[in-house]
């Protein structure tokens, strides 16, 4: 359902009527007292429908909830909004908080520290006789934030956090994860580190009303700022104050009380680029790259290694910095002919209105008219024996007075690029000198005016390199221009961002960049509507979004000399587009996957995609599927005119995005496949398909799950080894069910789920074409009268619903728990393509089980059957003697998994851990094909992709793998 479309309804009910219905509902549904926990489990939605906020309230009302003595045990709750009141002035007063060290506290203090909720004009979204029902909140404003500013001589940048809250604790599932695997729920610090994202804006600074407008509009200058402690302060604007650094930190103090009724914090400049610096090179993991000869490489650095650096920060100035630790540095140079000037005197030469202008107009220049050249001096040749080549630059400039012309008669474009390569190969040569002075290897330029500019980064590089004969190593930064920012925003301790670790990052790219204000002119878009006429309008000018970045030019003569820069297109890529630098997810959950035997070597994706052909094949691939992927989702979400329009939206933001990583295939750090299919993902949620395949899941588990006892029952007809065979066939056998497969869904057209996934059994005949299956029954079964001990626990990462999970995995899991091994069901936090979720599999688990006793009596240890609501129970005996089935989710929304960054229960229930089962060909294909673990390994698929089954297994399409690797 449309989210705006339904913000226009206005039959609701105040949510204190609400409250009273819900439980109504409950208790006159039977199994309701069964799933006491569950009647507080519906969700909420803001005004500003924001998908990551819907829990928000949820939480905190039960928070609420327990304060006022409710326990999650009532079967009758009614709560209404002057309660709601009276109890969120406790918690603003602090009166009644002190629970004695009890594990909610956490909980209670983490909803102190939120902002006052409206619950004015609260209503029922939708149909309040669903099971978990929606409340809009209308008057609510957006997400809390946190905001620090560098303003600069040209440039202000601004960094700004929204909270995002962690999912509701209320949840069944979630709980029995934690009494099992005994998750810690206090954190290393006494304030909880709150999930949210860091957004990068920039305005010109001779614009502020812009900012200030962009600041109040999203209201971030009533953010956590204002707060001096953690846990209770109550916001107040009028004393809010703002981190803020650079010179305008000083020169607007005054106009940012008068406009904003804020007071700015100011932090020294240099300590904020050096601040931001280092944050970036240690949390980022494709922060640095080279640039040379228009070749672009991302640097892995090493964070016991990083010190010392030269940071030289080119804004309207340049500041040059010797970085030798945190907060330990000297500003050693400096030199005041830096971007100012480029922007300055270009914009006096050229009459150019903007920096981009003028930018673009050097891509179609040729300095050779303008500058004086080796050769104009020397006849035409080189002067080798002082190592300088004909079309080296003798003097910048140097032509222009040789010849009796005015400035009119001078090409724009030209003296745009002389300027452009003067000003750059200057702050090269300089930088050089600075980093010989103190013998420093690696310097990293940031600020501005470099805008991941490719002849402006190759001129620099060429400097340094040719001066420093290739000793020392310019490097760049994604984020070139936000280091003082960051900085700024980083010296503020309280939000709890300052250790944040590289796997607590995730760095998307939504494609409305203006809707986090990413465009220098302009309004913010405030909403998915305005986001999706953008993408329109993006469509009607044509190609802007998607233009290339401008392409380096063709190397130099070794001696000096300099080509003019080739570029591929004329238009520099609208900075509007905002895609270099993305939004950066904090989550402070994610964790390194405990069992990777090398997390140093460990690279997650089998296929790089910085292999052109490699990328070009993907890219077909990926536009091939896209009409049928828009058509899938638009009809999972009714078909209606709305989600058509949103469809299209998704399916040209996909398309600009595979457009532009064509051009510039490490844009966005370094590509691998799963990124793209990441992406993919990530981008139809941008546009609120929060799951396209919905139905197609639903409609296969249940024909899964009708031939599922027949199955079962075949199986305990067999003997051991027979049985273990049939087992891992069938896994292989049923991961045929892939929607992110072109051949398969041609398949799907002819035949029904069961038709098919018996064909393929019956093709299912070894050797296939990786078979370690014999090394594997032998860990299993033993050879001979030795029987092996079982394995203690596995966790299974499971793959696509329907037969892949009901007739595949799930069998093999009963093995594993018949056997004695605790089974652990890993999957995805969030949809992507038909891949079943870890919210999904209790009720998959709880239908399983009413045929089957091993798998009824696993799941209730596991504490899975409470929560899929299953009736039919008899009194479930708690403490069965089965081993636990149980499920955690990975933390991820993609079909492949990157194992730097799981969920933290995921990382608990990998403690006690000795047997990984990888299924799929996004777990255990796309990535992880080559990971290594300190436990057995076994990873299953089938190649479902003609190209991928001769790249990595030189075989054929629907071959199958069964790789092995016993503990390494
Ligand atoms: N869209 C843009 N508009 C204006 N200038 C831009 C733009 N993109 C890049 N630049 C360049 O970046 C420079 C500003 O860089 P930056 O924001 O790092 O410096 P600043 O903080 O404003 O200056 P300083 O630190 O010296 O006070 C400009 O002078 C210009 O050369
Ligand atoms: C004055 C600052 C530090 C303001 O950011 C910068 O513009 C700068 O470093 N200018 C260069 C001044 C000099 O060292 O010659
Ligand atoms: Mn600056």
């Amino acid at each position: 359902m449309s989210n705006e479309k339904s913000c226009e309804k206005h039959d609701r009910l105040p949510v204190e009527g609400f409250l009273r219905s819900v439980n109504l509902r409950r208790v006159n549904r039977p199994r309701a007292q069964l799933v006491a926990s569950q009647k507080f489990d519906f969700s909420l939605l803001f005004a500003h429908p924001a998908a990551a906020v819907s829990y928000k309230v949820t939480e905190r009302l039960l928070s609420l909830f327990v304060m006022a003595g409710l326990s999650e045990d009532h079967k009758q709750v009614v709560v209404g909004i002057n309660e709601v009141d009276q109890l969120e002035n406790r918690i603003s007063s602090g009166v009644g908080l002190d629970r004695g060290g009890d594990k909610d506290m956490s909980l209670i203090h983490r909803s102190a520290s939120r902002p006052q909720l409206d619950l004015s004009g609260a209503a029922i979204q939708g149909n309040f006789e669903e099971r978990d029902p929606t409340i809009l909140l209308p008057n609510q404003s957006d997400d809390i934030s946190h905001l620090a500013l560098d303003i600069g001589g040209s440039l202000i940048k601004l960094v700004y956090f929204s909270r995002h809250e962690d999912r509701l604790v209320n949840n069944r599932r979630k709980k029995s994860v934690k009494q099992i695997f005994g998750l810690s729920t206090g954190n290393r610090r006494n304030y909880p580190i709150l999930g949210g994202r860091l957004h990068f804006v920039k305005f010109e600074t001779h614009k502020m009303n812009e900012c200030l407008d962009f600041i109040h509009s999203k209201q971030l200058h009533r953010g956590g700022m204002a707060s001096h402690s953690w846990q209770s302060e109550v916001q107040n604007s009028t004393n809010a104050v703002i981190k803020a650094t650079g010179g305008g930190a000083f020169k607007f103090a005054d106009l940012f009380k008068e406009k904003l009724g804020v007071s700015i914090d100011k932090e020294d400049e240099m300590d904020c680029l050096v601040a931001g610096a280092n944050f970036l090179l240690k949390a980022i993991r494709h922060e640095a790259f080279t640039h040379l000869e228009g070749h672009k490489e991302f640097v892995q650095i090493d964070h016991n290694d990083l010190f010392p650096y030269l940071l030289v920060n080119v804004g309207s100035g340049v500041s040059m910095i010797k970085v030798d630790g945190d907060g330990k540095f000297q500003r050693v140079s400096g030199t005041n002919v830096g971007g100012g000037t480029y922007w300055g005197l270009g914009s006096l030469l050229t009459k150019c209105k903007s920096f981009d202008e003028l930018l673009e107009l050097s891509q179609r220049g040729d300095n050779r008219t303008i500058d004086m050249l080796v050769g104009d001096i020397y006849g035409g040749m080189d002067y080798s024996k002082i190592g300088l080549s004909a079309s080296t630059i003798a003097s910048s400039f140097g032509k222009t007075i040789s010849e009796n012309k005015e400035l009119e008669d001078y090409r724009p474009e030209d003296i745009s690029l002389s300027l452009l390569r003067m000003i750059s190969y200057n702050i090269g040569q300089i930088a050089y000198l600075n980093a010989l002075r103190f013998g420093l290897k690696r310097i990293f330029f940031g600020g501005f005016f470099i805008r991941g500019h490719a002849y402006t980064m190759d001129t620099i590089s060429f400097a340094v390199q040719f001066w420093s004969k290739g000793e020392a190593k310019a490097m760049f930064l994604r984020h070139e221009g936000f280091l003082g920012a960051l900085g700024a925003f980083m010296s503020n301790e309280k939000h709890g961002l300052d250790d944040l670790m590289v796997h607590q990052l995730v760095e998307r790219f939504p494609m409305g960049a203006p809707y986090i204000g990413g465009k220098i002119h302009g309004p913010p878009l405030g909403d998915l509507n305005e986001k999706i006429s953008w993408m329109e309008k993006f469509v009607q000018k044509g190609t802007e979004i998607t233009a290339p970045v401008p392409m380096a030019p063709p190397g130099t003569t070794g001696l000096g000399g300099f080509e003019v820069p080739s570029s591929k297109g004329d238009s520099l890529r609208s900075d509007a587009s905002n895609l270099n630098v993305g939004v950066l997810h904090l989550v402070p959950t994610l964790e390194v996957f405990p069992l990777l035997a090398n997390l140093k070597t460990y690279e997650p994706n089998t296929i790089d995609l910085s292999d052109h052909g490699e990328l070009d094949y993907w890219f077909t691939v990926l536009s091939a599927h896209l009409p049928d992927l828009v058509d899938t989702a638009v009809a999972s979400e009714g078909g209606t005119e709305d989600a058509k329009r949103r469809g299209d939206a998704f399916a040209r933001a996909f398309s600009a995005h595979l457009a532009r990583l064509m051009e510039e295939p490490a844009a966005y750090g370094k590509l691998g496949l799963a990124n793209l299919l990441e992406l993919r993902e990530e981008c139809l949620r941008e546009f609120y398909f929060f799951d396209a395949y919905r139905s197609i899941k639903q409609r296969e588990n249940e024909a899964s799950l009708a031939v599922l006892p027949d199955l079962l029952l075949e199986l305990d007809g067999m003997n051991e080894e027979k049985r273990l065979l049939m087992l891992i066939e069938g896994v292989l056998a049923a991961n045929i069910f892939d929607w992110g497969s072109r051949a398969c869904v041609d398949l799907y057209h002819k035949g029904t789920i069961i038709e098919i996934y018996r064909m393929s059994r019956d093709k299912m005949q070894r050797p296939w074409r990786v078979d370690d299956f014999d090394v594997f029954q032998k860990r299993m079964l033993g050879a001979g009268d030795k029987k092996p001990h079982p394995h203690k626990r596995a966790l299974l990462f499971v793959d696509n619903s329907g037969a892949d999970i009901v007739l595949g995995m799930l069998p093999l899991a009963r093995e594993l728990l018949r056997r004695g091994t605790e089974v652990v069901l890993v999957a995805n936090s969030l949809p992507a393509l038909n891949d079943v979720t870890a919210l999904e599999l209790p009720e998959i688990v709880a239908e399983a089980a009413k045929h089957c006793d091993i798998l009824r009596r696993a799941a209730v240890a596991g504490g899975l059957l409470v929560d899929a609501m299953v009736s039919s129970l008899d009194s479930p005996t708690h403490n069965s003697s089965s081993v636990p089935l149980m499920v955690v989710e990975n933390g991820c929304g993609s079909p492949c998994i990157d194992l730097r960054q799981v969920s933290s229960e995921l990382a608990a229930a990998a403690k006690d851990a000795d047997l990984v089962i990888l299924e799929g060909m996004g777990r255990s294909l796309h990535t992880n094909y080559n990971a290594k673990f300190k436990c057995d390994a076994l990873k299953l698929a089938m190649v479902k992709n003609q190209r991928l089954a001769e790249k990595l297994i030189k075989g054929n399409i629907y071959d199958c793998v069964c790789r092995y690797e016993p503990a390494s």
